[in-house]
Protein backbone atom coordinates (compact mmCIF):
# COMPACT_ATOMS: atom_id res chain seq x y z
CA UNK A 1 0.00 0.00 0.00
CA UNK A 2 1.96 3.47 -1.38
CA UNK A 3 2.29 5.34 1.72
CA UNK A 4 2.65 8.52 -0.39
CA UNK A 5 -0.20 10.08 -2.00
CA UNK A 6 -1.00 12.78 -4.14
CA UNK A 7 -4.72 14.22 -3.45
CA UNK A 8 -6.25 17.30 -5.85
CA UNK A 9 -8.69 19.43 -3.92
CA UNK A 10 -9.60 22.68 -5.74
CA UNK A 11 -8.77 23.63 -9.65
CA UNK A 12 -9.02 27.29 -10.91
CA UNK A 13 -8.34 26.77 -14.81
CA UNK A 14 -5.27 24.93 -15.55
CA UNK A 15 -3.96 25.60 -11.78
CA UNK A 16 -4.50 23.50 -9.14
CA UNK A 17 -4.77 22.99 -5.26
CA UNK A 18 -3.56 20.04 -3.58
CA UNK A 19 -1.88 17.53 -1.05
CA UNK A 20 1.60 14.84 -1.26
CA UNK A 21 0.54 13.05 2.33
CA UNK A 22 3.71 11.27 3.32
CA UNK A 23 4.55 9.47 6.33
CA UNK A 24 6.70 13.22 7.63
CA UNK A 25 3.92 15.15 6.97
CA UNK A 26 2.13 16.50 4.23
CA UNK A 27 3.35 18.83 1.17
CA UNK A 28 0.39 21.52 0.38
CA UNK A 29 0.64 22.19 -3.63
CA UNK A 30 1.19 24.31 -5.42
CA UNK A 31 4.80 24.42 -3.09
CA UNK A 32 7.89 25.88 -3.16
CA UNK A 33 10.89 23.59 -2.18
CA UNK A 34 13.89 25.48 -0.86
CA UNK A 35 17.55 23.82 -2.05
CA UNK A 36 19.28 22.16 0.44
CA UNK A 37 22.25 20.77 -1.54
CA UNK A 38 24.65 19.47 0.26
CA UNK A 39 22.67 19.01 3.29
CA UNK A 40 21.49 22.03 4.34
CA UNK A 41 19.75 25.34 2.92
CA UNK A 42 22.70 27.78 3.11
CA UNK A 43 22.40 30.56 6.13
CA UNK A 44 19.59 29.05 7.73
CA UNK A 45 18.85 26.92 10.43
CA UNK A 46 16.00 24.11 9.55
CA UNK A 47 13.40 25.42 11.99
CA UNK A 48 13.97 28.64 10.18
CA UNK A 49 13.21 26.93 6.97
CA UNK A 50 10.32 25.08 8.87
CA UNK A 51 9.15 28.52 10.19
CA UNK A 52 9.06 30.24 6.93
CA UNK A 53 6.51 27.76 6.01
CA UNK A 54 8.23 25.15 3.72
CA UNK A 55 6.91 21.53 4.01
CA UNK A 56 9.71 20.01 1.92
CA UNK A 57 12.90 20.54 1.17
CA UNK A 58 15.44 19.54 -1.73
CA UNK A 59 18.57 17.88 -1.20
CA UNK A 60 21.11 16.47 -3.85
CA UNK A 61 22.52 13.38 -4.85
CA UNK A 62 25.75 15.00 -6.75
CA UNK A 63 27.02 16.75 -4.15
CA UNK A 64 26.09 14.22 -0.76
CA UNK A 65 27.38 11.57 -2.97
CA UNK A 66 30.94 13.05 -2.93
CA UNK A 67 30.43 14.43 0.46
CA UNK A 68 30.35 13.02 2.72
CA UNK A 69 29.08 10.00 0.80
CA UNK A 70 25.59 8.01 0.28
CA UNK A 71 26.98 5.34 2.72
CA UNK A 72 27.91 7.38 5.41
CA UNK A 73 24.92 9.66 5.70
CA UNK A 74 22.74 6.24 6.00
CA UNK A 75 24.86 4.72 8.75
CA UNK A 76 24.41 8.15 10.46
CA UNK A 77 21.15 7.55 10.09
CA UNK A 78 19.63 8.66 6.87
CA UNK A 79 19.36 12.54 5.57
CA UNK A 80 16.64 13.49 7.69
CA UNK A 81 18.10 12.38 11.15
CA UNK A 82 22.01 13.72 9.38
CA UNK A 83 20.37 17.58 9.04
CA UNK A 84 17.76 17.35 11.74
CA UNK A 85 14.97 17.90 9.09
CA UNK A 86 12.55 15.43 10.38
CA UNK A 87 9.51 16.46 7.36
CA UNK A 88 10.11 15.41 3.63
CA UNK A 89 13.08 15.55 1.37
CA UNK A 90 13.04 15.76 -2.18
CA UNK A 91 16.31 14.87 -3.93
CA UNK A 92 17.85 15.05 -7.56
CA UNK A 93 19.10 11.85 -9.37
CA UNK A 94 22.38 14.06 -9.80
CA UNK A 95 22.61 13.68 -13.67
CA UNK A 96 22.13 17.73 -14.28
CA UNK A 97 24.77 18.57 -11.54
CA UNK A 98 27.09 16.23 -12.97
CA UNK A 99 26.68 17.92 -16.50
CA UNK A 100 26.91 20.93 -14.80
CA UNK A 101 29.75 20.78 -12.44
CA UNK A 102 31.77 17.69 -12.78
CA UNK A 103 35.25 17.86 -14.71
CA UNK A 104 35.68 15.13 -17.52
CA UNK A 105 32.56 13.88 -17.85
CA UNK A 106 31.53 10.87 -19.72
CA UNK A 107 28.34 10.26 -21.00
CA UNK A 108 27.40 6.23 -22.44
CA UNK A 109 24.05 4.30 -22.47
CA UNK A 110 24.86 2.65 -19.37
CA UNK A 111 25.35 5.61 -17.61
CA UNK A 112 27.61 8.63 -16.61
CA UNK A 113 31.41 8.67 -15.70
CA UNK A 114 32.93 11.75 -14.21
CA UNK A 115 35.47 13.39 -11.78
CA UNK A 116 34.50 15.21 -8.41
CA UNK A 117 34.53 18.77 -9.14
CA UNK A 118 36.14 18.87 -5.48
CA UNK A 119 39.48 16.41 -5.53
CA UNK A 120 39.45 15.00 -8.49
CA UNK A 121 38.32 10.94 -7.32
CA UNK A 122 36.25 9.06 -10.35
CA UNK A 123 33.06 8.22 -9.84
CA UNK A 124 30.21 6.33 -11.88
CA UNK A 125 26.37 7.46 -11.70
CA UNK A 126 24.11 5.26 -13.58
CA UNK A 127 19.99 4.40 -13.13
CA UNK A 128 20.58 1.71 -10.74
CA UNK A 129 23.40 3.97 -8.90
CA UNK A 130 21.51 7.00 -8.37
CA UNK A 131 18.38 5.41 -6.95
CA UNK A 132 20.29 3.69 -4.71
CA UNK A 133 21.58 6.63 -3.22
CA UNK A 134 18.18 8.36 -2.79
CA UNK A 135 17.04 5.42 -1.27
CA UNK A 136 20.22 5.38 1.11
CA UNK A 137 19.67 9.08 1.55
CA UNK A 138 15.94 7.67 2.61
CA UNK A 139 14.53 10.75 0.43
CA UNK A 140 10.76 10.81 0.36
CA UNK A 141 10.21 11.67 -3.35
CA UNK A 142 12.99 10.88 -5.59
CA UNK A 143 14.19 11.04 -9.20
CA UNK A 144 15.16 9.20 -12.08
CA UNK A 145 19.03 9.82 -13.71
CA UNK A 146 18.15 11.60 -16.83
CA UNK A 147 20.21 13.99 -19.41
CA UNK A 148 19.68 17.63 -19.54
CA UNK A 149 20.65 19.50 -22.47
CA UNK A 150 21.09 23.27 -22.63
CA UNK A 151 19.02 25.34 -24.90
CA UNK A 152 18.91 25.93 -27.63
CA UNK A 153 19.89 22.60 -29.11
CA UNK A 154 19.40 20.80 -32.71
CA UNK A 155 16.39 19.00 -32.51
CA UNK A 156 18.65 15.98 -33.14
CA UNK A 157 20.53 16.31 -29.81
CA UNK A 158 17.10 17.13 -28.03
CA UNK A 159 15.71 13.55 -29.58
CA UNK A 160 18.72 11.54 -28.55
CA UNK A 161 19.08 12.93 -25.21
CA UNK A 162 15.08 12.31 -24.57
CA UNK A 163 15.19 8.71 -26.20
CA UNK A 164 18.01 7.96 -23.60
CA UNK A 165 16.05 10.09 -20.84
CA UNK A 166 13.57 7.49 -21.45
CA UNK A 167 15.47 4.38 -21.36
CA UNK A 168 17.14 5.01 -18.23
CA UNK A 169 13.75 6.11 -16.95
CA UNK A 170 12.45 2.63 -17.21
CA UNK A 171 16.03 1.14 -15.54
CA UNK A 172 15.50 3.74 -12.89
CA UNK A 173 12.11 2.38 -12.42
CA UNK A 174 12.77 -1.15 -12.18
CA UNK A 175 15.80 -0.42 -9.43
CA UNK A 176 13.06 1.41 -7.69
CA UNK A 177 11.51 -2.08 -7.16
CA UNK A 178 8.10 -0.57 -6.11
CA UNK A 179 9.15 1.04 -2.76
CA UNK A 180 6.32 2.23 -1.19
CA UNK A 181 7.60 4.50 1.37
CA UNK A 182 8.58 7.16 -1.40
CA UNK A 183 7.62 8.38 -4.45
CA UNK A 184 9.39 7.96 -8.04
CA UNK A 185 9.42 11.12 -10.59
CA UNK A 186 9.64 10.51 -14.11
CA UNK A 187 11.30 13.85 -15.87
CA UNK A 188 10.19 14.88 -19.23
CA UNK A 189 12.62 15.65 -21.57
CA UNK A 190 12.91 16.81 -25.25
CA UNK A 191 13.66 20.92 -25.24
CA UNK A 192 11.38 23.27 -26.67
CA UNK A 193 10.03 20.68 -29.27
CA UNK A 194 6.62 19.77 -28.40
CA UNK A 195 6.39 16.83 -30.73
CA UNK A 196 9.63 15.28 -28.44
CA UNK A 197 8.12 16.41 -25.27
CA UNK A 198 5.06 14.94 -26.38
CA UNK A 199 6.91 11.84 -27.16
CA UNK A 200 8.45 11.54 -23.48
CA UNK A 201 5.69 12.23 -21.35
CA UNK A 202 3.83 9.67 -23.37
CA UNK A 203 6.77 7.00 -23.42
CA UNK A 204 7.38 7.91 -19.18
CA UNK A 205 3.23 7.24 -18.57
CA UNK A 206 3.38 3.79 -20.41
CA UNK A 207 6.49 2.82 -17.50
CA UNK A 208 4.07 4.62 -15.18
CA UNK A 209 5.38 6.67 -12.43
CA UNK A 210 4.16 8.36 -8.94
CA UNK A 211 4.87 12.22 -10.47
CA UNK A 212 5.93 13.62 -13.28
CA UNK A 213 9.05 16.24 -13.40
CA UNK A 214 9.37 18.80 -16.19
CA UNK A 215 13.06 19.16 -16.94
CA UNK A 216 15.38 20.66 -19.03
CA UNK A 217 14.07 23.72 -18.62
CA UNK A 218 15.46 26.99 -16.57
CA UNK A 219 18.56 26.12 -18.85
CA UNK A 220 19.14 28.73 -20.75
CA UNK A 221 15.88 29.38 -22.58
CA UNK A 222 13.28 32.75 -22.80
CA UNK A 223 10.41 33.12 -20.28
CA UNK A 224 7.76 32.65 -22.85
CA UNK A 225 9.61 29.40 -24.55
CA UNK A 226 9.59 27.63 -21.13
CA UNK A 227 5.76 29.07 -20.73
CA UNK A 228 4.98 27.61 -24.30
CA UNK A 229 6.32 23.99 -23.51
CA UNK A 230 4.56 24.35 -20.05
CA UNK A 231 0.92 25.02 -21.26
CA UNK A 232 1.90 22.32 -23.97
CA UNK A 233 2.77 19.78 -21.89
CA UNK A 234 0.64 19.59 -18.66
CA UNK A 235 -2.33 18.73 -19.89
CA UNK A 236 -0.71 15.60 -21.69
CA UNK A 237 0.20 14.91 -18.07
CA UNK A 238 -2.35 12.62 -15.65
CA UNK A 239 -4.06 15.14 -13.88
CA UNK A 240 -4.16 12.57 -10.50
CA UNK A 241 -0.15 12.76 -10.52
CA UNK A 242 2.08 15.60 -8.93
CA UNK A 243 3.75 18.10 -11.90
CA UNK A 244 7.14 19.54 -10.36
CA UNK A 245 8.72 22.00 -12.65
CA UNK A 246 12.70 21.48 -11.71
CA UNK A 247 14.95 24.58 -10.74
CA UNK A 248 11.99 27.48 -11.45
CA UNK A 249 12.76 30.06 -10.66
CA UNK A 250 11.97 34.05 -9.86
CA UNK A 251 8.62 34.57 -8.46
CA UNK A 252 7.21 35.72 -11.88
CA UNK A 253 8.17 32.40 -13.08
CA UNK A 254 6.28 29.99 -10.24
CA UNK A 255 3.37 32.03 -10.60
CA UNK A 256 3.70 31.53 -14.31
CA UNK A 257 4.17 28.01 -14.00
CA UNK A 258 1.28 27.46 -11.21
CA UNK A 259 -1.43 29.13 -14.00
CA UNK A 260 -0.31 26.36 -16.18
CA UNK A 261 -0.91 23.45 -14.13
CA UNK A 262 2.75 23.34 -12.08
CA UNK A 263 2.08 21.58 -8.94
CA UNK A 264 6.20 21.82 -7.37
CA UNK A 265 8.49 24.08 -8.00
CA UNK A 266 12.63 23.96 -6.66
CA UNK A 267 15.44 26.96 -7.38
CA UNK A 268 18.30 28.29 -5.43
CA UNK A 269 17.53 31.43 -6.20
CA UNK A 270 16.05 32.82 -3.23
CA UNK A 271 18.70 31.95 -1.02
CA UNK A 272 21.93 32.96 -3.98
CA UNK A 273 20.21 36.03 -4.57
CA UNK A 274 19.65 37.00 -0.36
CA UNK A 275 23.66 35.91 -0.45
CA UNK A 276 23.74 38.80 -3.32
CA UNK A 277 21.91 41.71 -1.52
CA UNK A 278 18.73 41.14 -3.54
CA UNK A 279 15.31 41.14 -0.87
CA UNK A 280 12.36 39.75 -2.64
CA UNK A 281 9.32 41.60 -1.44
CA UNK A 282 5.90 42.05 -2.86
CA UNK A 283 7.12 45.36 -4.43
CA UNK A 284 9.42 42.93 -6.38
CA UNK A 285 13.05 42.64 -6.01
CA UNK A 286 15.35 45.28 -3.78
CA UNK A 287 18.98 45.78 -4.63
CA UNK A 288 20.07 46.50 -1.20
CA UNK A 289 23.61 46.50 -2.59
CA UNK A 290 22.10 50.20 -4.27
CA UNK A 291 23.45 53.31 -2.33
CA UNK A 292 20.01 54.61 -2.36
CA UNK A 293 19.23 52.88 0.70
CA UNK A 294 22.35 54.25 2.75
CA UNK A 295 20.74 56.55 4.52
CA UNK A 296 16.69 54.66 4.79
CA UNK A 297 15.75 54.42 7.98
CA UNK A 298 12.45 52.59 6.71
CA UNK A 299 11.72 48.75 6.79
CA UNK A 300 11.82 46.81 3.49
CA UNK A 301 7.76 46.26 4.25
CA UNK A 302 6.10 47.78 7.49
CA UNK A 303 2.82 45.67 6.53
CA UNK A 304 4.99 42.72 5.79
CA UNK A 305 3.76 39.65 7.66
CA UNK A 306 7.68 38.59 8.40
CA UNK A 307 8.78 40.33 11.20
CA UNK A 308 12.51 40.61 9.25
CA UNK A 309 10.83 42.97 7.11
CA UNK A 310 9.50 45.00 9.38
CA UNK A 311 12.23 44.80 12.44
CA UNK A 312 15.60 45.73 9.88
CA UNK A 313 15.97 49.60 8.30
CA UNK A 314 16.76 49.38 4.45
CA UNK A 315 20.08 51.42 5.72
CA UNK A 316 21.04 48.83 7.99
CA UNK A 317 20.34 46.06 5.43
CA UNK A 318 22.45 48.16 3.01
CA UNK A 319 25.76 47.87 5.74
CA UNK A 320 24.84 44.55 6.14
CA UNK A 321 25.64 43.64 2.40
CA UNK A 322 28.14 46.40 1.75
CA UNK A 323 30.12 45.05 4.23
CA UNK A 324 29.47 41.14 3.32
CA UNK A 325 28.32 40.38 6.98
CA UNK A 326 26.90 37.01 7.92
CA UNK A 327 24.16 38.24 8.99
CA UNK A 328 23.26 39.74 5.57
CA UNK A 329 22.85 36.53 3.79
CA UNK A 330 20.82 35.46 6.85
CA UNK A 331 18.48 37.76 7.04
CA UNK A 332 17.75 38.26 3.38
CA UNK A 333 17.96 34.52 2.96
CA UNK A 334 14.97 34.05 5.45
CA UNK A 335 13.24 37.57 3.81
CA UNK A 336 13.44 35.75 0.31
CA UNK A 337 12.13 32.14 1.46
CA UNK A 338 9.81 33.28 3.44
CA UNK A 339 8.42 35.44 0.68
CA UNK A 340 8.42 32.51 -1.66
CA UNK A 341 6.46 30.58 0.80
CA UNK A 342 3.87 33.74 0.61
CA UNK A 343 3.24 33.58 -2.68
CA UNK A 344 2.61 30.05 -2.95
CA UNK A 345 0.52 30.28 0.48
CA UNK A 346 -1.52 32.84 -1.23
CA UNK A 347 -1.92 31.63 -4.32
CA UNK A 348 -3.41 28.32 -2.63
CA UNK A 349 -5.91 30.04 -1.11
CA UNK A 350 -6.85 31.95 -4.73
CA UNK A 351 -7.13 28.07 -6.57
CA UNK A 352 -9.35 27.47 -3.60
CA UNK A 353 -11.53 30.77 -3.76
CA UNK A 354 -11.74 29.90 -7.63
CA UNK A 355 -9.62 34.39 -7.97
CA UNK A 356 -6.14 32.61 -9.34
CA UNK A 357 -6.89 35.37 -12.20
CA UNK A 358 -7.58 38.36 -9.90
CA UNK A 359 -4.79 36.86 -7.65
CA UNK A 360 -2.40 37.01 -10.60
CA UNK A 361 -3.16 40.36 -11.66
CA UNK A 362 -3.02 42.01 -8.42
CA UNK A 363 0.53 40.37 -7.61
CA UNK A 364 1.70 41.19 -11.00
CA UNK A 365 0.48 45.29 -10.65
CA UNK A 366 2.32 45.21 -7.28
CA UNK A 367 5.48 43.66 -8.95
CA UNK A 368 4.87 46.54 -11.63
CA UNK A 369 4.43 49.55 -9.73
CA UNK A 370 8.02 48.43 -7.96
CA UNK A 371 9.41 49.58 -4.76
CA UNK A 372 7.71 52.82 -2.86
C1 LIG B 1 17.80 20.59 -11.05
C2 LIG B 1 17.33 20.69 -12.47
C3 LIG B 1 17.08 21.94 -13.02
C4 LIG B 1 16.66 22.05 -14.34
C5 LIG B 1 16.48 20.94 -15.14
C6 LIG B 1 16.74 19.65 -14.60
C7 LIG B 1 16.59 18.45 -15.37
O1 LIG B 1 16.21 18.48 -16.57
N1 LIG B 1 16.85 17.26 -14.80
C8 LIG B 1 17.26 17.18 -13.51
N2 LIG B 1 17.50 15.94 -13.00
N3 LIG B 1 17.41 18.26 -12.73
C9 LIG B 1 17.17 19.51 -13.25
Amino acid sequence: MKQVTFTLSATDGMARRGRIDTPRGEINTPAFMPVGTAGTVKAMYPEQVRDTGADILLGNTYHLMLRPGAERVASLGGLHTFMNWERPILTDSGGFQVMSLAKLRKLTERGVTFKSHIDGSAYELTPERSIEIQTLLDSDIIMQLDECIALPAERKEMERAMELSIRWADRSKTAFNNQQNRMLFGIVQGGDDAELRSRSAAGLQSIGFDGYSIGGLAVGEPQEVMFRVLSDITPELPADKPRYLMGVGKPDDILGGIERGVDMFDCVHPTRAGRHGHAYTRFGVINLKNARHRDDHRPLDEASPNPNCRRWSRAYLHHLVKTEEILGAMVLSQINLAYYQELTARARAAIEAGRMTDFAAETRAAWAAGDL
